[in-house]
């Protein structure tokens, strides 16, 4: 592989990147060349702030191409344009081989719920501490322990062991709460989510775990009423499936929710006012973990 490195100002940038993807490039990137010096221009979209430019002042434009030949002569014909001026080729040059699997595994250690509850990515050998045990990779769907939420709710649920209880994990992601629920005693866990892509990882994850769930699909698997309920979203949607949600809980059961920050936590309490009552039961990183028990 060969890096085409280009420096250009900010209203050159489109046409460049635009012109290294009719070039076939493989990949083009778009860096701030003044990052790590005193010039260096920040451009996240704060609150209150205007929005977010698409590059930078001085922008270094990174072009990815196959082989030396395919990249000097994309060089050759960015020089030939109108739009290059401005631009310079600062370099082509090899990309070193990398093992990326292993760059990326690297960056991805076990983690502990408790002492004795830890997800393991599945090429990571299990801590000796770790007596139950998530094996888990980070995948397309959401959920693999690395968020305060989703530690929020396996915590609560290895203090809360659902043993022989039907539970419902609603917005399954990677299915990591339905397994976590199976993997302490639940009798029967149903998981589903809007999205299909999270219904193929929960299912590819629960068999990964030698764990057997009921149901898993899209929401409408979802029947019955069940002893616990768990919904890890955000604020929002969790405020429209508040009659949905809750109609799910049965007598003494439990409603526990995450996706929540703490500012928010009014906010739900009061969206859920006319069904349950929810207390903060958790909180981690700004995040809180909400619980409603139904009267028995
Ligand atoms: C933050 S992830 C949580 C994943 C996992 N349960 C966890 O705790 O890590 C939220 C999941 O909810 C799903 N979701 C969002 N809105 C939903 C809805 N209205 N009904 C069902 N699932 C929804 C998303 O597709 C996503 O997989």
């Amino acid at each position: 592989m060969f890096e085409l490195r280009l420096t250009c100002p900010e209203d050159r940038v489109e046409p460049i990147t635009d012109a290294l993807d009719a070039l076939d490039a493989l990949s083009v990137s778009v860096e701030d060349a003044d990052a790590d010096t005193d010039a260096e221009r920040a451009l996240f979209g704060e609150p209150g702030m205007p929005p977010p430019a698409q590059s930078w002042a001085r922008s270094r434009v990174v072009a990815l191409f196959a082989t030396q030949v395919a990249a000097e002569e994309a060089a050759r014909l960015l020089a030939l344009q109108d739009f290059f001026e401005g631009c310079d080729v600062v370099a082509i040059a090899a990309v070193p081989e990398q093992d990326w699997v292993r760059l990326t595994q690297s960056q991805f250690e076990p983690v502990p719920v408790t002492s004795s509850f830890w997800i393991v990515p599945t090429w990571h050998e299990v801590p000796a501490a770790a007596e139950t045990v998530i094996r888990l990779d980070p995948g397309l769907a959401f959920g693999t322990g690395t968020h305060p939420t989703t530690r929020m709710c396996l915590r609560w649920i290895a203090g809360h062991p659902p043993k022989n209880q039907r539970v419902l994990d609603y917005g399954c992601g990677s299915g990591i709460l339905a397994i976590g629920a199976a993997l302490h005693g639940a009798a029967e866990v149903d998981a589903v989510d809007i999205d299909e892509a999270a219904v193929g990882a929960t299912r590819d994850n629960a068999a990964a775990n030698g764990v057997a769930l009921n149901a898993i699909g899209l929401p409408d698997a979802a029947k019955g009423a069940y002893n616990t309920v768990l919904a890890n979203i955000l604020a929002t949607p969790l405020k429209v499936l508040a009659p949905l949600l809750c109609a799910h809980v049965a007598p003494g059961g439990a409603l526990v929710l995450a996706g929540v920050l703490e500012r928010q936590t009014a906010e739900l309490q009061q969206a859920y006012a006319d069904y349950l009552a929810l207390e903060v039961a958790d909180t981690e990183d700004g995040w809180v973990l909400l619980v409603a028990r139904r009267p028995a």
